[in-house]
């Protein structure tokens, strides 16, 4: 009983304008030609794999990524490659990235960060339940759907595009204690991670933020957690996210 799945190949789409691009490749708004159905061509290329040696993330990630299915989760349905590139087709989030919202705004509302920390516990506690972990989650990774409904998007490849923060390739601010001393890691590190997100929608920005990289790495090692007094932020919220780190 042969591989039902339909082989792609890139005659199967119309390409459209550039979404954003990362240190392996790009990622374009496409079309399934005979469908109409839009999706998001993200293109890697081989050199790029070889040169930094991705293989096996590469694989790992796509495996995963295929065979998770939740709708705050972006779907991979397939991949194709061709000489020099591998290409895979991502559902297409309509709504862009929920970062562009957290800085045009400064910050979220309360009603809105709740809504967004619900969806990604959600996303993650499905992801444990199938011993997933360690989900590359920062807001470069979160998309918006059509519905604003929120979509991790991660390969562990987060997407360069001019409005992003320039410090943001290798940034530690979402690293855990035992990710950054490279301790061997369980789920705990994405329930931190979700710490830092709460923290970020409700201030604007990451609670261990600093100049330097040794003083992001001290500071997460320490647990030196402030709260500024502006924008004004509930005991509740101030307690939930002590509680997570
Ligand atoms: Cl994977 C994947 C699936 N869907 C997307 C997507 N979607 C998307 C929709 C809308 C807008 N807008 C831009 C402003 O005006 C309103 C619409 C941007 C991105 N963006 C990226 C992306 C974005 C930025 C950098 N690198 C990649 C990756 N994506």
């Amino acid at each position: 009983a042969g591989n039902t799945e339909k082989q792609w190949s890139l005659a199967d789409f119309e390409i459209g304008r550039p979404l954003g691009k990362g240190k392996f490749g790009r990622v374009y708004l496409a079309r399934e030609a005979k469908s109409k159905y839009i999706v998001a061509l993200k293109v890697i290329f081989k050199e790029q794999i070889e040169k930094y040696k991705i293989h096996h993330q590469l694989r790992r990630e796509m495996e995963i990524q295929t065979s998770l299915r939740h709708p705050n989760i972006l779907r991979l349905f397939g991949w194709f490659h061709d000489n020099e590139r591998i290409f895979l087709i991502l559902e297409y989030a309509h709504g862009g990235e929920l970062y562009g919202v957290l800085k045009q705004n400064g910050h979220l509302t309360e009603q809105q960060a709740a809504t967004y920390i619900a969806s990604l516990s959600q996303a993650l506690a499905y992801c444990h339940g199938k011993c997933v972990i360690h989900r590359d989650i920062k807001p470069e990774n979160l998309l918006l759907d059509h519905e604003g409904r929120l979509k991790i998007a991660d390969f562990g490849w987060s997407v360069q595009s001019s409005n992003k923060r320039k410090t943001m390739c290798g940034t530690l601010d979402y690293l855990a204690p035992e990710m950054v001393e490279n301790r061997d890691h369980d789920y705990a590190v994405d329930n931190w991670t979700l710490g830092i997100l709460c923290y970020e929608f409700l201030y604007g920005n990451p609670p261990f933020e600093a100049e330097s990289q040794k003083d992001t790495f001290k500071r997460i090692l320490k647990i030196d957690l402030s709260f500024p007094l502006t924008p004004n932020v509930s005991e509740e919220a101030k307690n939930l996210i002590s509680q997570l780190f």
